[in-house]
């Protein structure tokens, strides 16, 4: 039985400058500080057990998502952990429908982000309670329960409840075998690390080849803002990785429609097997011609790190528009809308590619992964979830690669509890490591 009230709910705004060295850059984002809006909920239960959650931001804008968290926070304290779960869907719609704050969403946007952060500390909460991590937590719910957590408002024309049960009744079949097969292989993972745009050559050439001691076999390449550029660029990292090896081209929603068939088809001869965010993430009959331009040269299109919800990826797969789906484990709204998709994606069998990364999201969505290949999808083909290697190190709980593969978390929860010592000294702007760039900046 689940007891305890949750008491309080902190918010911080913590930031760590990787635009200094370029990490993370991309053709529309070109100086990304990545941040996280971070969480902390306490109860009254006597063992001090506490959620943590977060949602990724790139800097500027953290303080609004830390604003909307705070205006959420109401629908949180005071409850109980039982109370939540026991009616989860409703707490939910609650979270994600205030009638007052929906208008600044609904359901996308900096609110969106902030239901996510506060919904991500409660399954952690949910899993550390159960003392389970937070993929077998989910593993072991039975398909009802599972189902009780997801929001069907707006889906009900793609996937009823009644199939959801269905498929998730099906995947309980050989559930036990996959499940060992992670804690002994790991879920296949690709790095995006070596190739971010603001790299110079000199470094895009050592981190590939160090990636491919360590036995990384698959690699994403940011792409966009320059086509020559882009040409050399893929040349290289080609030529590095071997014609066997698999690569990626990301482009961050760079072009228009018809910029991007013709751009994917000059890199089409670097062989990559998706072209990802080739246009406006909210263009889905765009991501819909592209798709369909590009099939003959075998290239899929990848989209979903900026797909606020549910109902988008209902309509990017009723349109045939994506080829490889990436959800996102801050953009939606947490593990109760990545059970839906993970559930549409399966009805309309396509491969879920998660995006990972920023800070803290490998972290968080290798759980969700695991629980797709365990207990929906069943199958690894033409899957696979994102890893890059920064940031890891301010967590508690870190994600662990071996030979190119996420390793099952052990350890209670959903892997967000950060260090307090990071928390303090990288939180905006009053810890150490932003006093000090303020007061160089200043010093200039
Ligand atoms: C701004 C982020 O680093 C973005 O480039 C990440 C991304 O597109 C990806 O990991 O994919
Ligand atoms: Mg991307």
């Amino acid at each position: 039985m689940i007891t305890g009230k949750i008491t309080s709910l902190h918010v911080t705004d913590v930031r760590f400058p990787t635009s200094l060295e370029q990490h993370g850059s991309d053709a529309m984002h070109t100086d990304p500080d990545y941040s996280a809006a971070y969480v902390v909920i306490e109860t009254d239960v006597t063992d001090g057990l506490k959620g943590h959650g977060l949602t990724f931001t790139l800097g500027k804008g953290t303080e609004i998502v830390v604003c909307a968290v705070k205006a959420l926070s109401g629908h949180v304290v005071g409850k109980s952990l039982e109370e939540i779960v026991n009616d989860f869907r409703h707490f939910y719609r609650q979270l994600t429908s205030d009638s007052q704050l929906r208008w600044i969403g609904p359901e996308k946007g900096a609110v969106q982000l902030a239901a996510a952060a506060v919904l991500n500390a409660v399954w952690d909460l949910w899993a550390k309670k159960e003392k389970k991590p937070l993929w077998k937590l989910l593993v072991d719910m039975n398909p009802q329960q599972l189902v009780s957590c997801i929001d069907f408002r707006y889906i009900t024309d793609a996937l009823t409840e009644e199939e959801a049960l269905e498929i998730l009744q099906n995947g309980k079949q050989g559930q036990t075998v996959r499940e060992v097969q992670m804690l002994k292989s790991g879920y296949p993972a690709y790095t995006t690390s070596c190739a971010w745009l603001g790299y110079p050559d000199e470094q895009l050439k050592k981190l590939c080849s160090d990636a491919l001691k360590e036995g990384w076999t698959r690699f994403k390449v940011k792409v966009g803002a320059d086509l020559k550029d882009d040409n050399r660029r893929c040349e290289l990292i080609r030529g590095m990785i071997g014609s066997d090896n698999l690569m990626m081209l990301d482009a961050n929603q760079r072009w228009d429609v018809n910029e991007a068939i013709t751009w994917v088809k000059e890199l089409a001869k670097f062989k990559p097997i998706w072209i990802e965010e080739p246009t406006s993430p909210d263009d889905i009959l765009g991501h819909a011609t592209i798709s369909k331009a590009i099939a003959p040269l075998n290239i899929g299109v990848a989209t979903g790190e900026q797909c606020h919800n549910r109902v988008m990826f209902k309509q990017f797969l009723q349109a045939r528009a994506l080829q490889f789906l990436q959800i996102d484990s801050c953009r939606l709204g947490s593990v109760n809308e990545n059970l839906s998709v993970l559930l549409m994606a399966k009805k309309f069998n396509i491969p879920v590619c998660p995006h990972a990364g920023g800070v803290g999201l490998c972290e968080l969505v290798q759980h969700l992964i695991l629980f797709d290949y365990i207990s929906v999808s069943g199958s690894l083909d033409n899957r696979m979830c994102e890893y890059v290697d920064h940031l890891h190190e301010h967590f508690k709980y870190p994600v662990v690669i071996n030979d190119a593969a996420y390793m099952p978390p052990k350890d209670p929860g959903y892997s967000t509890e950060m260090t307090e010592e990071s928390v303090l000294k990288y939180q905006f702007p009053s810890g150490e490591v932003w006093q000090n760039l303020l007061k160089e900046s200043t010093n200039v």
